[in-house]
């Protein structure tokens, strides 16, 4: 994995903003389009905050969410309501916003408008992640019910997930989506990150799912 240590918080993610600000612009040149997938969490708020005040073509950016917890957005847990209130504000209002969640009990019964959604938007520009200390990315827990399966090459684009550790129903893209995406930056904070992304490294990806992306990706990590 190609690992980054920067100096302080603060210092990444202004970096990293510029960084993914250049990955997109580049693809607008050239495709006329681009697509960005965030994390939800408490992780990129700061780097929402800066990337939403960044001159883009924003008109011309999909934003897609990796994956989303199955509550509505008046819950503060909802990764929706996050970008919705830290990223897709200011210039990049104007960005346009593919949905991972409509208003249903289950995730499995809005599932293939959902996933119809994405397929346009596919390669992926840019893959932003983060991680959970227990070696989770998007929504890919270890020990998750279908895990297996959204590893397959085969699996479908986006999958529901539960997992105890996961607390409600999810909602993720699949590791093919993943693992496709043509840029890949994993955003972590903290020594016990960088501890468990460094023992994922030795793991199998059922034990650690960040691993799946792990040998193209370039980890960002401050203390
Ligand atoms: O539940 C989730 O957790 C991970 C990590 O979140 P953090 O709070 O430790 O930064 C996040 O990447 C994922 O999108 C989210 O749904």
């Amino acid at each position: 994995m190609n690992f980054v240590s920067y100096p302080d918080r603060e210092f990444m993610m202004l970096e990293l903003a510029g960084k993914i600000a250049s990955q997109l612009s580049e693809a607008l040149s050239m495709h006329g389009r681009a697509s960005f997938s965030v994390p939800g969490g408490t992780t990129p708020g700061p780097i929402f905050d800066i990337l939403s005040g960044v001159n883009l073509d924003w008109a011309n950016v999909s934003v897609i969410l990796n994956d989303e917890r199955w509550v509505g957005e008046d819950n503060p847990r909802s990764n929706t309501r996050l970008l919705k209130e830290r990223l897709l504000v200011n210039k990049a209002a104007a960005a346009m916003l593919v949905p991972l969640y409509a208003e249903a009990a289950e995730p499995e019964s809005v599932l293939g408008a959902l996933a119809e959604g994405v397929a346009p938007h596919l390669p992926l520009t840019v893959l932003l992640l983060g991680m959970g200390s227990d070696m989770h990315t998007a929504s890919l827990f270890p020990g998750a019910d279908r895990l297996a399966e959204a590893m397959a090459a085969d699996a479908p684009l986006v999958m529901p997930m539960r997992a105890e550790a996961a607390g409600e129903p999810r909602i993720t893209l699949t590791v093919p989506v993943l693992a496709g995406a043509m840029n890949i930056h994993i955003l972590i904070t903290g020594a016990e990150k960088r501890a468990a992304i460094e023992a994922a490294a030795h793991l199998p990806a059922l034990e650690a799912p960040i691993r799946v992306v792990l040998d193209n990706a370039t980890v960002h990590w401050a203390e």
